[in-house]
């Protein structure tokens, strides 16, 4: 079984965890993977050299060579025998590594630029670890780019630290707590310098290292390796028995068809095995043609690996797998393998309820969720539930006309909702003109954080433009006095000297009575000769009132007299806009409920 060590005695074996690395772009995930890598293949372990599809193996012994000068800090005996790296880094792939309720990867680094500090892929890495529940280690990265930091290649962090001057040291430090450090603590991690750990099941433990020296390596690979041990006292599996998987990628290869790569997180998966996965049309049964590992070589270019054909592979491995119908599967999906027609059936049946518990359909209001794998979409749907966003419709694909039409028809209920959210998939241009006809705005983006941060920027700007112009239309609290000897025009309209007492009156406000009879309508406020727009409390002013409205019959010089404010736009001041009320229009409003009420017990009565 070339290039699955774990295959080689397929007795009794503790498969390894599986790990994967997270975190935002350019902070050195690759570069990081590629270290690790090269470090197992540099080790020249004879025989160790441990590649599977999308994935790689560092074996036990590497780690605890590397290991060894640290042995006082970090003492060990490793009974799990590596760790299988995800190769290909990010949170696209890793949603993709899902199993109900949780994650097939084990555990997570994170990687954090200790220069740049946190980014907004970093939030939304830390997002997804805690929605699937994996345990995360952070790697400070770039330690090198510190001011005045002398490298020393492929050293541990301790002894490289050690030999560094003081303020270089001190630089570090204030670097690792305000970037790091400090920010998980926001986030409710408690978090330390993985030296200064007394209980890795409680502390996020933060390596710093640099995957260009290689500094920090050898610790970063043996906190993992320790805290796989400690976390997985109980959880540890032995690769044997019907295997157990998830489709992490679908490629089309000539000649093959479409081939799945599929980690392995338990038990054998044997060429000519029966398996069920899934797809968007229902679940697939079918049986496995062939298995494909990467050729062993002596060094590290893997991109361009050739693949051969093996018998059986491990748990935990990456394996390319031959077998008809997988044009028909979905990324995200899991696969088992049944040892029986029967079995076969009932798992078929498993696979599609976990498929389309995921995928949403209601009639409610809510947005339109379409992504590009099902992990994907198990993200999204997560993240918006979380944030308490409903959503009416959540499928994998491009964005099609019918999702349009799901918009539209979610507008009738709540139009903020009427949205599409795209996440790393196309619109087809049917679909693009429909959503313009209809005015619907497509979001898209291949981050779901930033994703769901445009929406609900857009949500908050739409949402208050409607709060603003509800908030124009209703009639203020106003109260104000007829002063004496400022009586212009009797009626018709009847123009008048007024002091605002409280609140604000504006033209089209209509007026009453002490005794709640209604006195015509506000036409125009006159400051100093000039037309304005509303006059405020401690404001002398003249107003023009159109209406039925006499001088010296209906209102006298000296009267007081308030806004007529509706009962609904009471309500509306006593519950929704509360908060926009000046002190003194509560006042004056709270007077004007009291005159109200005279005629009607009941007027403004919100409970
Ligand atoms: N000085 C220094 N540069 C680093 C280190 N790690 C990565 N880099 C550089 O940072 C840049 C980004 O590194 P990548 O490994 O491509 O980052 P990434 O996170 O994989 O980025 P994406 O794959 O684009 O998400 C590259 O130019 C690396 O050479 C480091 O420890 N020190």
């Amino acid at each position: 079984m070339p290039g699955n060590e774990a295959g080689k005695q397929p007795g009794k074996r503790l498969r390894q965890p599986i790990v994967v690395v997270l975190g935002h772009v350019d902070h050195g995930k690759t570069t990081l993977l590629d270290k690790i890598r090269g470090t197992a293949v540099t080790a020249k372990e004879p025989g160790l050299i441990t590649q599977h599809v999308g994935a790689s193996v560092v074996p036990a012994s590497v780690i605890e060579r590397l290991a060894e000068p640290l042995k006082k800090i970090i003492p060990f005996k490793l009974i799990i025998p590596g760790l299988l790296f995800i190769d290909t880094p990010g949170h696209e792939l890793f949603s993709n590594l899902r199993r109900r309720g949780g994650s097939v990867a084990d555990f997570a680094i994170l990687v954090v630029d200790i220069n740049d500090g946190f980014q907004p892929q970093t939030y939304e890495s830390i997002e997804i670890l805690r929605q699937r529940r994996v345990p995360f280690v952070v790697a400070a990265n770039k330690i090198d780019k510190i001011p005045g930091w002398k490298p020393h290649p492929d050293t541990p962090f301790i002894i490289s630290y050690r030999q560094q001057a003081k303020w270089v040291q001190e630089e570090l430090e204030k670097k690792l707590w305000d970037n790091v450090i400090a920010k998980l603590y926001e986030l409710g991690f408690q978090a330390e310098r993985f030296d200064r750990v007394k209980d890795f099941t409680r502390t996020v433990a933060v390596v710093p290292i640099s995957a260009k020296t290689g500094e920090g390596i050898a610790e970063l690979l043996a906190v993992l390796a320790g805290l796989a041990q400690r976390y997985l006292q109980h959880r540890l599996r032995f690769a044997e028995g019907p295997a157990r998987g998830v489709i992490l990628e679908l490629r089309e290869q000539p000649g093959l068809g479409t081939t799945a790569d599929v980690i392995i997180y338990d038990g054998v998966l044997k060429r000519g095995d029966l398996i069920v996965t899934g797809g968007l049309e229902g679940p697939i049964i079918t049986r496995v043609r062939a298995l494909l590992m990467p050729k062993p070589l002596q060094e590290i270019r893997i991109a361009k690996r050739e693949l051969e054909p093996v018998g059986e592979v491990y748990a935990a491995a990456g394996v390319r797998v031959v077998a008809p119908e997988l044009e028909k599967a979905v990324a995200g999906a899991p696969l088992y393998v049944a040892t029986s027609e029967e079995e076969a059936k009932k798992l078929a049946e498993r696979v599609r309820q976990e498929i389309e518990a995921l995928r949403i359909k209601t009639e409610a209001e809510g947005v339109i969720v379409k992504a590009d794998t099902l992990g994907s979409l198990e993200a999204m749907v997560e993240a918006l539930r979380r944030r308490g966003i409903p959503i009416r419709y959540a499928d994998v694909g491009p964005v099609a006309k019918r999702d349009v039409i799901e918009a539209v028809a979610s507008k009738e209920i709540n139009k903020f909702y009427a949205v599409i959210l795209a996440f790393n998939v196309k619109t087809l241009p049917e679909a693009e003109e429909e959503a313009k006809k209809h005015e619907i705005p497509v979001f898209r983006h291949n981050v779901i954080y930033q994703l769901l941060e445009d929406f609900e920027k857009w949500y908050r700007e739409q949402t208050e433009a409607e709060r603003r112009k509800e908030l124009e239309q209703l009639v203020r609290p106003g109260k104000i006095r007829i002063l004496p000897g400022y009586v212009f025009r009797r009626s018709n309209p009847a123009i008048v000297g007024i002091e605002v007492l409280g609140g604000v009156i504006k033209p089209g406000y209509p007026l009453m009575r002490e005794d709640g009879k209604r006195m015509g309508v506000i036409h125009q406020i006159q400051d100093r000769g000039k037309t304005v727009p509303e006059a405020r409390a401690g404001m002398a002013v003249a107003i023009s009132i159109k209406g039925h409205v006499m001088v010296g019959r209906h209102i006298d010089e000296g009267d007081v007299l308030y806004t007529d404010v509706p009962e609904k736009h009471a309500i509306m001041w006593l519950t929704k806009y509360k908060s926009e009320l000046s002190d003194d229009e509560k006042v004056v409003l709270k007077e004007i409920i009291k005159i109200k009420r005279r005629q009607n017990p009941a007027f403004a009565l919100t409970i």
